[in-house]
């Protein structure tokens, strides 16, 4: 979330203290309505108080200015305090969720303070009562829940991160010490627990991409780590360090699970513990007094999942691009889900690919079963279409902030789930439907039959959004209402017949009978009228109310009578409509364990059948992912530049084997190259020819398989990967204080320090950020260690044409490179991977393509040719690298060279020191000295 514009403190420090200190010493003078204002803002100082005053929500003093420049809105005047005038904005109630997704999208926390009695009611105290208000919730970036302010396809996790006292000293980033996360979207009740190291920290937080993390003050004195929350998209709270207590969470847990064990959930840590206390504790604050839906905590963190670093996930762009936005991601290219929810699901995959074979293999034969069976696969996704958010919609039901329509949403999910029950039921008999598919449907059939017949019968077909004006309740769902209707309408068919007799008894065509807020009903007639009502006899029946410009209003004991029962029906039908909400919001709520259940099957089969949707459109396949080392992709694609292509009308996608390890009982496909059998390839090329796309699309295919998905190859045979590292030769990281050659080396520190035999390492261009031989040796050393020491699978691009010596001297690693064809001095690039190196790297070329001044590339050829000339000649007296110069890269040396022999070189070379005697030798160096003194620069 960018522009986060302030960290507040909940245990109220910092300037909102301050601020608010100020103004209790301010009560003593102050008007009782600005001494409840104070008083309140007092215990809020970190928020944006929203003051409710009729119909709309007030800002006062420094809270009008900050948010009157925040949204763009009026800053006015509202009285005196202390003789200074008072700043004030407001905003209408009716645009509230607008606003607030405005000030929460800038980093702002504010506090929802409402009336909590009716201003009638505060009048019987006495004139000067105050309407009794107080904050009712506080509104953060992890705590929403209202549709509006939340992305219907994307979780909003609101994070407690724990550090455990006693581990190693020093940052936590980077560091082996543990740190606990706990993290809870209580907008559906999501809610997963797990502990990890501070190396794997920035990884996983832009896995779980919070909408908001808490953690102790002294944790988040670390910048690194406020750098890596606002990262991964989330703002960073400080919450007192107390409220992360270990038995408070236990206690808590258990509570709103409504256990008295948490054994059958797992085994929590006491970091754990810690975490889930002080988010729960932090959810009560803020949601004041309301419980929202807690699932059952799934077990996260190191070992469960394929562990992906931050870095890598931002690199291999795999659920927002580079540019941050969804679109250009491997999720966007492969989201085919047809639900909010499913989509939600698809991505927390994707964000999380599985890491042991059998449970790959089971997602995998859910997925196959639909790719076959198109079929039940479009049947269950035109069930699945239009469901609404059942988990969202039972939370703001359990958080009091549902409406009628909400209730409709959770009928509509049950009949959908139903539907698709009946569906799967009618195959079953004949169809053997795999483990994972099987269980999912046990999780939706038949269930909250009861429930749903109950929201049929009670609900009208199209009910409202708001509870508030009724309207919902379906007619003979309850008769006392059914009566107060009838009543009601009866009595407006009275009112219709009075006006009716009036209109005869007065001679007055034009007679009226109407309603207004302030009057209630009156009768009205024009000025011209009016003379005859107001003189005996009629002034009887008809008293004068009020004269306007051009009519006059009266009254009478009829109307008067007819009102009230009008009035009193209407309200008595407006009270049991809000009776059988609160009865239907209960019975939601006794079924709610239920109904989060059918809400996550239903996600994981819209995900299941989207993903068949896109294997099938797409022609991907099924990879075979088991325990061995094997990495053999044969004709793989990139999912997104794949579509990129078809979308833009390009040329074909040219499909590549990858094979980092073949499995010598799988014979090699009829149809493909035999390609060199090696854990590392050398990747060269010239630039633009395609070994990014290539190096990505293979590590795209593992993310794909693993998270059980098809993947777009021939075939695909993975031995599963345990982490996965991908690294493009870096962009400055100024903000951070790092120069690009700084953060190549940290990071391939980090590659090499934690890959294992089963990683896959993507490298592309490593060591470009400093001069070419330092570069050249850094990149050389590290695919020796990889080699050696490490034995991953690596995919290593380098325009170090020198590396690729190392094909010949160590046993597993192999080159190849991207074919390219020259044509009348054009390059065409062919992408296509074949064996061997390169041995040109057409750079001019492609800058010809990428359109340099003619002159330019003119001159660019002869230095070129100046400089393969030179470094030919140079002989190769410099040790192993410069044994093998497949290409000659830039060296300041050479370019010297290049230019030929200047004066100081020729006399220099005219000497024979030998031959001279000291004189003649005394002349020669001032000789030379002014030859140095004359040179330009
Ligand atoms: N296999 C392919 N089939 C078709 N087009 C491709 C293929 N691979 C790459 N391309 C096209 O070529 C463009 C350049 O590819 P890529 O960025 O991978 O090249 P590169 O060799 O890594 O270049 P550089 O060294 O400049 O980063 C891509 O944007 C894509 O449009």
């Amino acid at each position: 979330m960018a522009g986060r514009e302030r960290r507040r403190n909940e245990s109220g420090e910092g300037d909102g203290a301050a601020a608010a200190a100020a103004a209790v010493s301010a009560f003593a003078d102050a008007t009782p309505s600005m001494a409840q204002y104070l008083e309140i803002k007092t215990a809020n100082p970190d928020s944006l108080l929203w003051y409710r005053m009729g119909d709309f929500y007030e800002l006062f003093f420094e809270d009008a200015v900050v948010a009157s420049q925040a949204l763009g809105i009026v800053l006015t005047k509202r009285g005196k305090h202390r003789g200074e005038d008072i700043p004030m904005c407001g905003v209408p109630v009716h645009r509230a969720d607008e606003y607030l997704e405005r000030l929460i999208r800038r980093g702002y926390r504010v506090a929802v303070c409402e009336q909590l009695e009716d201003p009638a009611e505060a009048r019987k105290r006495g004139a000067k009562a105050v309407v009794r208000r107080d904050v009712v919730r506080l509104v953060t970036p992890g705590t929403l829940t209202e549709e509006t302010l939340l992305d219907a396809r994307a979780r909003n996790y609101l994070t407690a991160l724990f550090q455990a006292p006693g581990g190693p000293e020093g940052p936590l980033i980077g560091s082996t010490a543990t740190v606990a996360l706990a993290s809870l979207d209580i907008s559906t009740g999501e809610f997963e627990v797990g502990e990890t190291r501070g190396v794997d920290l920035p990884g996983e937080l832009v896995r779980l991409a919070p909408g908001e993390v808490i953690a102790a003050d002294s944790v988040l004195a670390e910048a690194d780590l406020t750098a890596w929350i606002e990262r991964a998209g989330g703002a960073a709270t400080p919450v007192p360090a107390a409220s992360f207590d270990g038995l408070a969470g236990e206690r808590d847990l258990k509570a709103r699970l409504g256990v008295a064990d948490l054994g059958a959930f797992g085994v929590f840590t006491r970091s754990e513990m810690a975490a889930i206390g002080a988010l729960l504790r932090y959810v009560d604050l803020t949601q004041i007094g309301k419980k929202p839906i807690v699932r059952p905590p799934r077990r996260m963190g190191s070992g469960a999942a394929l562990t992906i670093d931050a870095a890598t996930r931002a690199s291999l762009e795999l659920v927002r691009s580079t540019s941050g936005e969804k679109s250009g991601s491997l999720l966007d290219a492969i989201d085919c889900t047809v639900t909010g929810p499913g989509a939600r699901e698809l991505a927390a995959r994707l964000a999380a690919p599985l890491s042991d074979p059998a449970g790959i293999e089971a997602r995998l034969d859910a997925v196959a079963f639909l790719v076959d069976d198109e079929a039940v696969r479009d049947a269950l996704r035109e069930a699945l279409k239009g469901v609404p958010d059942l988990a969202r919609a039972v939370s703001r039901l359990a958080f009091g902030r549902g409406g009628p329509r909400d209730l409709a949403g959770i009928a509509q999910g049950l009949d959908a789930a139903d539907a698709i029950g009946r569906l799967l039921a009618s195959k079953s008999q004949k169809i053997d439907f795999p483990s994972e598919l099987q269980q999912l449907f046990a999780r939706i059939e038949g269930q909250g039959a009861d429930l749903l017949a109950l929201l049929k019968a009670a609900l009208v077909d199209d009910p409202p959004h708001l509870k508030r004006d009724g309207g919902f309740v379906r007619r003979g769902y309850r008769p006392a209402l059914d009566e107060a209707l009838a009543l009601r309408d009866d009595s407006r068919r009275v009112m219709a017949a009075l006006e009716t007799r009036y209109v005869d008894e007065t001679g007055v065509k034009t007679l009226k009978v109407r309603h207004n807020n302030i009057l209630g009903y009156f009768i009205e007639v024009t000025q011209a009228n009016a003379k005859p009502m107001l003189d005996a006899p009629l002034n009887e029946t008809f008293r004068h109310r009020q004269t306007m410009a051009n009519a006059v209003r009266f009254t009478t004991v009829e109307l008067v009578e007819t009102e009230g029962r009008i009035a009193s029906a209407a309200d008595r039908a407006l009270a049991l409509e809000q009776d059988v909400f609160a009865e239907l919001t209960a019975a939601v709520a006794a079924a709610e364990r239920m109904l989060s259940d059918v809400a996550a099957a239903l996600a994981e089969l819209d995900h299941t059948a989207a993903l068949a949707h896109l294997a099938h459109h797409e022609r991907y396949v099924r990879p075979v992912v088991d325990a061995s080392h094997a990495f053999e992709i044969r004709a793989g694609r990139h999912p997104v530049v794949e579509q990129a292509l078809k979308r833009a009308r390009g040329g074909p996608f040219v499909a590549n084997d990858c094979v980092l390890g073949r499995t010598e009982t799988v014979p090699l496909p009829p149809g493909f190259d035999e390609m060199p059998d090696a854990r590392i390839w050398l990747v060269t090329g010239p630039n633009m020819a395609g070994k990014s796309t290539f190096l990505r699309q293979n590590a795209l295919i593992a993310v794909l398989a693993q998270m059980g998905s098809f993947v777009p190859a021939a075939e695909a045979h993975i031995g599963v990967v345990d982490r996965l590292f991908s690294r493009v030769g870096a962009a400055d990281d100024l903000a951070r204080g790092r120069s690009t050659f700084m953060v190549e080396m940290v990071e391939t520190a980090a590659i090499l320090n934690q890959a294992t035999a089963r990683s896959l390492v993507v490298l592309d261009e490593i060591g470009r950020g400093t001069a070419t031989f330092d570069g050249l040796s850094i990149a050389w050393a590290a695919v020796e260690y990889l080699h050696e020491e490490t034995q991953a699978r690596v995919l290593f691009a380098t325009h170090y044409h020198e590396l690729t010596a190392l094909a010949g001297r160590l046993a597993s690693v192999a080159n190849v490179t991207m074919d390219v064809k020259e044509w009348r001095d054009e390059i065409v690039f062919l992408h296509r991977v074949k064996a061997g190196a390169a041995d040109r790297s057409y750079g001019i070329q492609v800058a010809k393509l990428a359109g340099l001044p003619p002159p330019v590339i003119e001159r660019a050829r002869e230095v070129l040719a100046l400089l393969e000339t030179s470094d030919r000649k140079r002989g190769s007296k410099n040790g192993p690298l410069e044994e093998l110069p497949l290409f000659a890269a830039a060296r300041p040396q050479s370019v010297l060279q290049a230019r030929g022999p200047g004066p100081l070189e020729t006399a220099l070379d005219a000497l024979n020191p030998d031959e001279l005697t000291p004189r003649a030798a005394l002349d020669a160096l001032y000789r030379l000295k002014r030859i140095r003194s004359d040179e330009p620069g």
